[in-house]
């Protein structure tokens, strides 16, 4: 059986050579016209596997391949990785991550590595910017393994001190990855491929990696599907002389001129009529730039192409195309499954918001795996409306998450009168660990609030030769056993006798405090009471509490000391009332 070429995509941090890797390929991918068999693509390069027997050299040895080639989207970053979609998981057959071999793993690199994961893609890692080590001697295009041999030795100990400790980082993510030509068990590491999209090494070790483990791992799924073409679009663009047009990736099946297709929008599918397939012309044969395109009559899988098309009124990017025989063909259903969204959503929780249907759907999946609850979602920017549904439910669920959104005008203006948080990044895992650290500090917040609206246990000691004044108000030193005491609380001895209420909190050197806690030693001015009569020098008091105070301060976390002078006040309540905060 046939296969075709596996889709490759390229993610990683910002700045560690997306770009600079896809256009090293696409350099390797022009090579030689009259090798033949190089095809031009739109949104995509292919490296047909002539390119790469040739690349490898003597690397390769004998092997042989039926996987005729790789087909790499020209679009970087995993923001394309989520959005570009396939049967409802990722158009990507396999996927690059590219990590820059001196800054190690970066935010966006973990992100992509829980993407990944959640997709189930198959990855590779180019460990890139080798030719940065110091003393490092670079032949263009040579395959790592021939180019670490002619390296210093103590170049080559910087080296695998720098891949070593990306390697623990990595273990560090849960990703078991060696050098590649070290790996026995392709199932059990990843393999890391180092290069440098600068010069080219590695660069032939990274395509045959990805032809290797196509031909192991992936037959199946690369088997040739004949029949109708499914693809899907990456733009919608309008172009003169053209009309509307849609660049797409074609992953399985034959497409032909004239043939009827259904191709996902945000509502139901829009069934239209292909006018023209169009691949790009070579360079050089292009003398008149309207005159960019071929017309070709069909095309089989898999290929990045041009089609023109009667009408594209809200295709979105990412949107599945498929040849469907007429406006009743039933594998229409499948576009609107594809299209649709999948989030479990409860009656409580938060609202979630994303560019697209596939980062929306890797929000959804981190918040679900942080035990995040979801009520609303939706594609698109902020809204008025959004802000508004988001006040239901209790503080913590008013939250508005936007991943690679901005907010309305009109949304901001209701935030602030609706106490709702919005947190918007483009890094998904980072907006979960926003919110968690709001949602830790909201609880801590909420907390001390609670404290504040009732007395809290709390008992203390007068100290001996510490009467400032007798009464009106009786200033005296303390020190806090436990809890602590504020301005306003009443105080009861041993026996539950009043002993006063607490009108000031000062330090040392008589600043005045907003509350004393324990192991504070504080002067005290206290209304109601006179030493020598209600209160002594090594008396020990304590805040009084109401009935209703005290089940409140159950609900709180106590420290074991407040717990002890919190049993000492019931006790003492209970004497008088026996059935106190029963
Ligand atoms: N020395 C050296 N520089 C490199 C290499 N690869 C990339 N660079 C440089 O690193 C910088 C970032 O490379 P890009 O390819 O733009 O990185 P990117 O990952 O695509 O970045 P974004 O598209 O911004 O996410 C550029 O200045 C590149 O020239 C390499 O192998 N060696």
């Amino acid at each position: 059986m046939a296969i075709r070429q596996p889709v490759v995509s390229v993610l990683g941090h910002v700045d560690h050579g997306k770009t600079k890797l896809l256009d090293r390929i696409r350099g390797t991918a022009v090579g030689d016209r009259e090798a033949g068999a190089i095809t031009q693509h739109i949104g995509a390069t292919e490296v047909p596997i002539g390119r790469i027997y040739e690349m490898c050299g003597s690397i390769i040895g004998s092997k042989k391949f039926t996987v005729p080639g790789l087909l790499f989207i020209d679009t970087p970053g995993h923001q394309a990785f989520t959005s570009l979609r396939a049967r409802g998981g990722s158009l990507a057959d396999l996927a690059v991550l590219v990590i820059d071999i001196r800054e190690g793993l970066m935010p966006q690199t973990i992100e992509s590595i829980h993407i990944l994961r959640q997709y189930k893609t198959p990855f590779v890692i180019a460990l890139n910017k080798v030719d940065t080590i110091e003393g490092w001697n670079s032949t263009a295009d040579r395959p790592f393994v021939l180019s670490e041999k002619d390296q210093q030795a103590h170049t080559k100990e910087v080296f695998e001190q720098h891949m070593y400790e990306i390697i623990s980082q990595l273990s560090g993510n849960g990703v078991f990855a060696d050098r590649y030509d070290r790996i026995d068990d392709f199932t059990k590491a990843v393999a890391l491929i180092p290069i440098s999209a600068k010069t080219g090494e590695g660069v032939p070790d990274l395509m045959l990696m990805l032809i290797g483990l196509a031909q192991r791992f992936l037959e199946t799924r690369l088997t040739k599907e004949e029949g109708p073409g499914k693809g899907t679009v990456l733009e919608v663009k309008e172009v003169k002389g053209l009309g509307q047009t849609l660049d797409m990736i074609l992953y399985s099946g034959t497409l032909k001129t004239g043939a009827t297709v259904a191709i996902g929008t945000r509502g139901a599918p829009l069934v239209t009529r292909i006018k023209a397939i169009l691949k790009p012309k070579p360079l050089d044969e292009i003398r008149d730039p309207r005159d960019r395109f071929d017309n070709v009559k069909e095309l089989h899988a898999a290929a990045g192409v041009k089609i023109a098309v009667q009408d594209a009124t809200g295709v979105i990017a990412g949107a599945p195309i498929r040849v469907v025989k007429n406006a009743k063909d039933p594998s229409i259903q499948e576009i609107t499954e594809e299209t649709s969204i999948k989030i479990e959503t409860e009656e409580k929780g938060i609202t979630i918001k994303a560019d697209a249907i596939g980062s929306l759907e890797a929000l959804a999946y981190e918040a679900k795996a942080a035990g995040i609850p979801i009520r609303k979602y939706g594609i698109g920017e902020i809204t008025r409306r959004d802000v508004l549904e988001s006040s239901y439910g209790n503080d913590t669920h008013h939250v508005i998450l936007g991943f690679n959104v901005s907010t309305s005008k009109d949304a901001e203006a209701e935030i602030a009168t609706h106490s709702i948080k919005v947190m918007t990044n483009n890094i998904v895992y980072a907006l979960i660990d926003d919110y968690k650290l709001w949602l830790d500090e909201s609880t801590r917040q909420n907390e001390s609030d609670k404290r504040v609206e009732f007395a809290f246990p709390a008992k203390i000691t007068i100290l001996p030769d510490h009467i400032f004044r007798v009464n009106k108000p009786a200033v005296v030193g303390v020190r806090v056993l436990a809890g602590r005491i504020r301005v306003g609380e009443n105080l009861i001895d041993r026996e539950g006798k009043d002993c006063g209420t607490i009108k000031s909190v000062r330090d040392d050197d008589g600043n005045v405090l907003k509350e004393g806690v324990q192991g504070d030693e504080v002067s005290v001015a206290i209304e109601g009471v006179t030493v020598g009569r209600q209160i002594n020098e090594n008396d020990v008091l304590y805040v009084d509490m109401i009935e209703s105070g005290y089940k409140e301060v159950q609900k709180v976390e106590l420290t074991d000391d407040e717990k002890l002078a919190l049993s000492d006040t019931v006790a003492i309540k209970r004497r008088t009332e026996p059935f106190w905060g029963m």
